[in-house]
């Protein structure tokens, strides 16, 4: 089987960073100690470099990830081994992370890399969600995400045929919550907007969709995918009794062309640093902000505040403000965790969440 790395997103100016003598190859999965990728002459399960390893024990964003470019090497005996991580255009980081100009990123030591170079994020959010009305509060956090990471995000209104009746309403709501974001309705059921969200990929970008269980993310996935275009995209794996359950790929091709990346880790929201995403998804009141008498105007009982007049007159939504406030905040605890001790404390606590949820017998949080 043979691979056109261009189909991958592979380009000149990749190509640019590649160390002389080794191969590309992009990570479609990760293992303990050792990724599967796709290179031009096929799939390769490979090893990490010495390089690799002590890189990523002093720093564990530099260990490969799904979506990352790589670089391989060819052992004596004809085996590959992964040698080097390519820069990165773009991350979904948990943990504190910072970014630089030359590398595209580097770590505090604390961070871990969930996907590289995705270039579109889909946020899904249900039209109706048991009954629920869309959460624009949830919106505004993975689009905030999505900015963080350096991606584009463009936010798909799913499940539109529960929502017939008010859906241009709700639609006009979500780009209030979203501005400067296209916004589209999508029914994989009945095949609407499915087509438009592939557009975004234009035959090699990558994508990665973000959202609440139950948003139809799979589904839109499946659709997306379509017939197997290179291979096979799930993997049949004997589970313990011997029954065979359905395994995603990570990094999945499409039909139409483009890749997608199905990481369950980076699907629902977790503990990721939005600082920067924030304000760009409140760009409507970080502008209003400006024109508010004092220069560090809390927003709460100022004279001369130009968010509590816009608040009065109607022009900016109250849930809107408290959402801005409340993830304003949860920037701001994250930014804390830089603090190596605190970090510290707050992985002890998972340990021993971990430990208790193991003993319950529940093995994921
Ligand atoms: N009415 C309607 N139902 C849909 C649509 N898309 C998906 N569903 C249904 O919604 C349910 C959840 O869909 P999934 O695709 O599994 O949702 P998910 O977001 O992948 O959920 P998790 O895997 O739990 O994160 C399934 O019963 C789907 O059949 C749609 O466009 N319209
Ligand atoms: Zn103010």
């Amino acid at each position: 089987m043979s691979y056109d790395l261009s189909l991958f997103g592979w380009t000149d100016l990749r190509a640019a960073g590649l160390p002389e003598g080794t191969v590309p190859a992009r990570v479609a999965r990760v293992d303990r100690g050792a990724a599967e990728v796709v290179a031009a002459d096929g799939r390769h399960h490979v090893k990490y470099g010495a390089r690799v390893r002590r890189a990523s024990a002093a720093d564990p964003v530099s260990l490969p990830c799904v979506g990352d470019w790589v670089a391989l090497g060819l052992l004596p005996e004809g085996r590959y081994e992964l040698d080097a991580v390519l820069p990165r255009t773009t991350a979904f980081v948990r943990g504190g992370v910072s970014r630089d100009s030359v590398g595209g990123l580097s770590g505090d030591g604390q961070g871990q890399v969930l996907a590289a170079n995705v270039d579109v994020v889909f946020v899904a959010e249900p039209s109706m969600h048991s009954t629920d009305y869309a959460d624009l509060g949830r919106i505004e956090r993975l689009v905030a995400l999505a900015w963080e990471s350096g991606g584009t995000p463009v936010v798909l209104v799913t499940k539109s045929d529960l929502f017939e009746k008010g859906l241009e309403e709700l639609l006009a709501d979500v780009r209030v919550a979203a501005p400067g974001v296209d916004v589209h309705a999508v029914s994989s059921l009945r095949g609407d907007g499915v087509s438009l969200a592939g557009d975004y990929l234009d035959g090699s970008r990558t994508a990665v969709i973000l959202g609440p269980s139950g948003a139809g993310k799979s589904t839109l996935v499946n659709a997306l995918a379509g017939e197997p275009a290179m291979e096979t995209q799930q993997v049949r794996a004997a589970d313990g009794r011997g029954r065979h359950t359905t395994v995603h790929r990570e990094l999945i091709p499409l039909r139409g062309g483009g890749l997608i990346i199905d990481t369950p880790g980076i699907r629902r929201i977790g503990l990721y640093d939005i600082g920067h995403g924030v304000d760009l998804v409140f760009s409507d009141i970080e502008s209003l902000a400006e024109e508010c008498r004092f220069g560090d105007c809390g927003h709460v009982s100022e004279p001369g505040c130009a968010v509590l007049s816009a608040l009065e007159s109607g022009e900016l939504p109250e849930r809107r403000l408290e959402s801005w406030r409340k993830l304003q905040r949860e920037a701001a605890w994250m930014a804390t965790r830089t603090d190596a001790r605190a970090r510290k404390e707050q992985q002890n606590a998972w340990k021993i969440i971990t430990k208790e949820m193991r003993r319950s017998g529940r093995n994921r949080p």
